[in-house]
């Protein structure tokens, strides 16, 4: 059993990944990890100490849907404690991922940070990968409900890397220069959306759109507890799923 706890559980993501773990036969949920301990006797034990929550309750991965600033003072303290961070998260600096990623390797251990763990959107990457083979001009559209604090949002920003380091290759391989084109993310944040997503390729008398939409957030959790899974085997920070969907 891997012994799991949830860093906030009262949030929209938090909520339905406590349901998630509770429901799934070969995972524990040993820990709730939220601003304040519940001074109650809870069915899990609520903490709001990080260090304290993984090293009391034997936690082997943790899963982080908090905000960016209050992710800043979990991770570390999962990587002090061995515990393996699955961060959903988001609203990173690049250079934050990076120095997780040193750290985990310096401890010997995996963390995945998964901007979107939803396999359509995953697949939706992978396909605009393809098609900047093929298309010099793209933007991306996403579109968030209005209390989402971070714009652009992970998943515009990771597709954005993507298609740009795809043209980069596409570039160099005709020019021996890099590819200048910064991919625009426009951020739409309205009632009644949950996370949608458009990718727009236009060429010459043609347009092609690649659109992905969670109507829910039960779309995230077959990648959150494929993440949960498979993280331990992992050494350094891994992201994105696709190298767990192979
Ligand atoms: N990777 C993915 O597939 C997805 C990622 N996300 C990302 O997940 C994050 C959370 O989203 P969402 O659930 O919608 O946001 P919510 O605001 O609904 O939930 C965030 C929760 O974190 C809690 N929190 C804040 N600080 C701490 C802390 N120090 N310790 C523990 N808990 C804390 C908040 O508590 P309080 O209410 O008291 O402030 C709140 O309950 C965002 O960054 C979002 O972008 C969202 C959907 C999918
Ligand atoms: O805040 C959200 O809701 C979401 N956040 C993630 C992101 O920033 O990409 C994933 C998904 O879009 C939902």
């Amino acid at each position: 059993m891997i012994r799991t706890a949830v860093a906030g559980p009262r949030g929209k993501m938090g909520r339905e990944t406590v349901r998630a773990l509770m429901q799934a036969e070969d995972l524990e949920l040993v820990a709730l990890l939220d601003r304040k301990a519940d001074p109650q006797d809870a069915m899990i034990p609520v903490y709001d100490d990080p260090l304290q929550c993984f090293l009391t309750e034997r936690v082997d991965v943790v899963v982080d849907f908090t905000h960016a600033d209050a992710s800043r003072a979990i991770i570390p303290r999962a990587i002090e404690a061995g515990v393996s961070p699955v961060i959903g998260t988001t609203g990173f600096r690049d250079d934050e991922l990076e120095a997780y990623d040193r750290a985990l390797k310096n401890a010997g251990i995996g963390g995945l940070y998964v901007p979107n763990f939803a396999i359509g959107a995953i697949l939706m990457m992978q396909m605009a990968e393809i098609a900047s083979r093929f298309f010099d001009h793209v933007e991306i559209i996403e579109y968030h409900h209005e209390q989402k604090r971070d714009a652009p949002s992970g998943t515009a920003k990771r597709t954005a890397e993507r298609i740009e380091q795809a043209l980069d290759q596409r570039y160099r391989a005709r020019t021996t220069r890099e590819s200048p084109r910064k991919i625009p993310i426009h951020s739409v944040r309205l009632p009644g959306f949950i996370a949608h997503q458009e990718v727009i390729f236009g060429g010459d008398g043609e347009r092609f759109t690649l659109r992905h939409d969670s109507m829910s957030r039960e779309s995230f959790m077959q990648g959150v507890l494929l993440s949960v899974r498979n993280v331990q085997a992992l050494t350094g920070l891994t992201v994105g799923l696709d190298h767990l969907l192979r």
